[in-house]
């Protein structure tokens, strides 16, 4: 089967060919570009059987589905929740709707990896009023690029049920303690903003903080929600666009807002992995995936040099190696590894796998 993949991260859109399971062609656009990306990814393969779009926000559904207008209108009510993301999967839909009438089209959902968080991971601890509909909870992203980092590491550590971190580290961020091929704690939450900083976004901040603000200098909550997806994380802090490249730039030349934006990123990502370490009964790997780990694979040998007390350690040769590899010292006792990010193989499995339940 061809599938085209369409996949809407918050700095790029990629597109890709997966043909019977394997990547064989792909595409990565600027989201300036991205209004007409459907087209020119359907003009650029324009065989294919279906089309597969990553949605980071599936509400309850733990599964993918066939999309219909209808599903798509509802889908699009989520928006406010994944500003970044979920506004520019509805566009695609809509496009790949008006391009190819009648071409299947499936979504598959970040957050259905997480839909199984075992309640003390996934709840909030607010008012029960506010919770007991299930709605105002922890559901959890990247859950794709995790299912996929999980699916190699336990086939390359030759352990069944493995226990492991994932930490997806592109322009979002986040880490994952996964048992086998179950996510049981996740640091993004209710919206892809809680947890460490990113590219643009804050990653969690003391609530009062937001309050205090909003009661000092009134701002309109759109002007709130700017700040904190938009110009906050590296963004914010260091002066630039937040791409890791130019940040890392400027602290290569002593910038000092560069430096201490650098040394803020680290410090949460190393944060949230011990908090990702207490949800498991035991660590047997750690996986790294997502763009900075592809691009800037120096940055996990630093964040690795101080995760010691974790047993964790880094080999920074290994780190600037090519291809989904340990990255660990041999003889170390929690393997890591490096992982290219999997999420077009994600949804070109789950779409053909939908597709061949409908024609049974
Ligand atoms: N071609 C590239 N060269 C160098 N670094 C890159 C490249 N593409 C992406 N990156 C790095 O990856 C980050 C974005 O990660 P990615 O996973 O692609 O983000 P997203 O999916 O959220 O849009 C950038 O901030 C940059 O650090
Ligand atoms: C959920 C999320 O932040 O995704 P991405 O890193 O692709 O922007
Ligand atoms: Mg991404």
């Amino acid at each position: 089967m061809r599938v085209l993949t369409l996949n809407p991260g918050s700095s790029s859109l990629k597109s890709s060919l997966v043909v019977d399971g394997t990547p064989v062609g792909w595409a990565a656009t600027s989201l300036d570009d991205a209004h007409d990306a459907a087209r020119q990814a359907l003009d650029r393969w324009s065989t294919v059987d279906t089309v597969a779009i990553r949605f980071v926000h599936g509400g309850s559904r733990t599964g993918p589905v066939r999309l219909t207008p209808d599903v798509v209108d509802a889908l699009e009510k989520l928006s406010p929740f994944a500003p970044l993301h979920q506004p520019q999967a509805v566009r695609l839909a809509r496009q790949v709707f008006r391009s190819r009438p009648g071409l299947p089209v499936i979504a598959s959902f970040d957050t259905a990896f997480h839909s199984q968080l075992p309640e003390e991971a996934s709840r909030y601890a607010l008012p029960r009023e506010w919770t007991t509909q299930g709605r105002l909870r922890r559901y959890g992203f990247h859950g794709l690029s995790c299912r996929h980092a999980a699916r190699r590491v336990t086939t390359l550590l030759g352990v069944e049920e493995p226990r492991l971190l994932c930490c997806h580290l592109g322009a979002g961020v986040s880490v994952t303690a996964i048992r086998g091929d179950r996510s049981i704690d996740t640091s993004m939450g209710f919206t892809p903003l809680e947890g460490p900083a990113m590219a643009t976004r804050s990653g969690s901040v003391d609530p009062g903080l937001v309050l205090h603000v909003m009661r000092t200098a009134p701002m309109s909550v759109e002007a709130m929600e700017d700040v904190l997806y938009h110009r906050s994380g590296l963004a914010g802090m260091s002066g630039t666009d937040g791409d890791l490249r130019a940040v890392l730039a400027r602290e290569a030349a002593g910038d000092p807002d560069a430096m201490s934006a650098v040394a803020v990123y680290l410090h949460r990502i190393r944060r949230e992995i011990g908090a990702m370490m207490a949800s498991l009964d035991r660590i047997d790997a750690v996986v790294f995936t997502g763009g900075v780990t592809e691009h800037q694979p120096e940055l996990i040998a630093r964040l690795s040099a101080r995760l010691g007390v974790f047993g964790i350690a880094v080999d920074p040769a290994r780190c600037l190696g090519d291809g989904d590899r340990v990255i660990s010292p041999d003889g170390t006792p929690v393997t890591v590894f490096a992982v290219a990010t999997g999420e077009d193989a994600e949804l070109a499995r789950d779409a053909e796998a939908l597709l061949s339940v409908e024609h049974v």
